[in-house]
């Protein structure tokens, strides 16, 4: 990866475009933005995508984000850097960019990247902070996977124990950068993100690292029902246990790559954690349970996230589709029975109870056959 050389300065400097500004994607800039301005091999200046949208006032987010220095929206109250600068023309924002961050919700990232075909620089590298996958004809495909086909660009994961408004806060988290071949560039990677506050790691198995942030979310929409039905501490740690159990079975069956000790960190074991206790997937999913079922999710996005998404819904719907197509349902009840629940074919209650499609795999035993 060959820095940017802006007007023959010397040496060149390396040049990050962040691909998105929610909730996640205004912190990552921040974290971003206040590390390029202390370290020389970076730009000062941080492009962020904004997919543009109109604030209720009528100014442009766009605006209204390089006015105040704040996502007013998906992170109010945040300073995210000066050196931020929010530019909603997809093209532009990424032009001059050789480290290209892509950090919006899953299912946007198809259609991107269809509009970013041919205009990258060839030499950019990329990281996804992406959780979530896609499901082809031939069957899952992760989003780092997308962006690399679709792009023709190498690209590391970053994912972790990363509520976002915690980070916005500078309260101290962990994160690992997946990375497949040359460490180097994980390294300036990790270089990019770690602060004080903010400790990443680098873990050479980029699919292990991207199925933990992606799969994690099913487990948490259960989690969430739990909590909607009451039932307790127990109830939810045997379902955080069930679920990081189907969570490796699953993984190492499409990548028999994937290392057990990936989840043992921040993005396995303590990302499933930090989202069963407190993010929007269990949050959502707690309000289902105790509407019993009665108002959608969509709903239940539109009203208590503001704009924000809901990745865990879809992914248990796709994870079902890999199961499905694979003939794996029974051997996973917990994501099988999630999006059963979440389509309305069983009630919440269902998540203790016996799946359907396990009868001989009750969810408190399961499979003796994972990797
Ligand atoms: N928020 C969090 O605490 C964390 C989120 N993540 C992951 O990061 C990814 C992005 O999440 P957030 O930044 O929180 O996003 P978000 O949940 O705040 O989603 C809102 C974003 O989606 C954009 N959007 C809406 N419609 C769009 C469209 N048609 N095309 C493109 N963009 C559109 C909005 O402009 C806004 O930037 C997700 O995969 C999430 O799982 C990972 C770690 C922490
Ligand atoms: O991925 C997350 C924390 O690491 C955020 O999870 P939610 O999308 O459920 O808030």
């Amino acid at each position: 990866m060959a820095p940017v050389n802006n007007n023959d300065e010397h040496p060149p400097k390396f040049k990050v475009t962040i691909v998105g500004s929610g909730n996640w994607g205004s912190v990552a800039s921040k974290l971003i933005a206040s590390n390029t301005l202390k370290l020389s091999s970076f730009h000062d200046e941080v492009k962020m995508w904004v997919f543009e949208e109109m604030l209720p006032g009528g100014e442009k987010l766009t605006d209204a984000i390089n006015r105040t220095n704040e996502n007013v929206k998906y992170l109010p109250g945040i300073k995210l850097g000066h050196n931020v600068v929010a530019d909603p023309d997809l093209e532009n924002a990424v032009r001059d960019a050789n480290m290209l961050v892509f950090v919006t919700p899953h299912q946007f990232m198809e259609g991107i990247c269809k509009r970013l075909v041919g205009k990258i620089r060839s030499d950019a590298q990329a990281i996804s902070l992406i959780k979530g996958m896609e499901v082809k004809k031939e069957g899952p495909c992760m989003i780092s996977t997308l962006i690399s086909q679709q792009l023709g660009v190498n690209c590391c994961v970053l994912m972790g124990a990363n509520i976002a408004n915690e980070i916005a806060v500078e309260k101290f988290s962990e994160a690992t950068v997946g990375y497949r071949g040359n460490r180097d560039i994980a390294e300036k990677w990790v270089q990019l993100f770690s602060t004080p506050y903010f400790a990443v790691s680098a873990c050479q198995d980029v699919e292990g690292v991207e199925l933990c942030g992606t799969l994690k979310n099913v487990v948490a929409i259960a989690a969430g029902f739990v909590d909607g039905l009451d039932m307790g501490n127990n109830t939810k740690a045997a379902i955080m246990r069930i679920g990081l159990r189907e969570m490796k079975g699953l993984s190492k069956l499409l990548f028999s790559s994937v290392k057990d000790s990936t989840f043992f960190e921040s993005c396995g074991v303590a990302d499933l954690i930090t989202t069963c206790l407190g993010g929007r997937n269990r949050r959502c999913a707690e309000a289902f349970a105790k509407n019993g079922g009665k108002r959608s999710f969509d709903d239940l996005e539109a009203e208590m996230l503001q704009g924000q998404k809901l990745q865990g819904v879809s992914t248990a719907k796709e994870v079902y589709e890999v199961l499905k197509h694979k003939g794996w349902l029974e051997m996973f009840p917990l994501f099988t029975t999630v999006h059963e629940i979440c389509t309305g074919r069983l009630p919440p209650t269902a998540i203790v109870e016996y799946s359907e499609h396990a009868p001989k795999y009750p969810m408190t035993g399961g499979p003796t056959s994972f990797p």
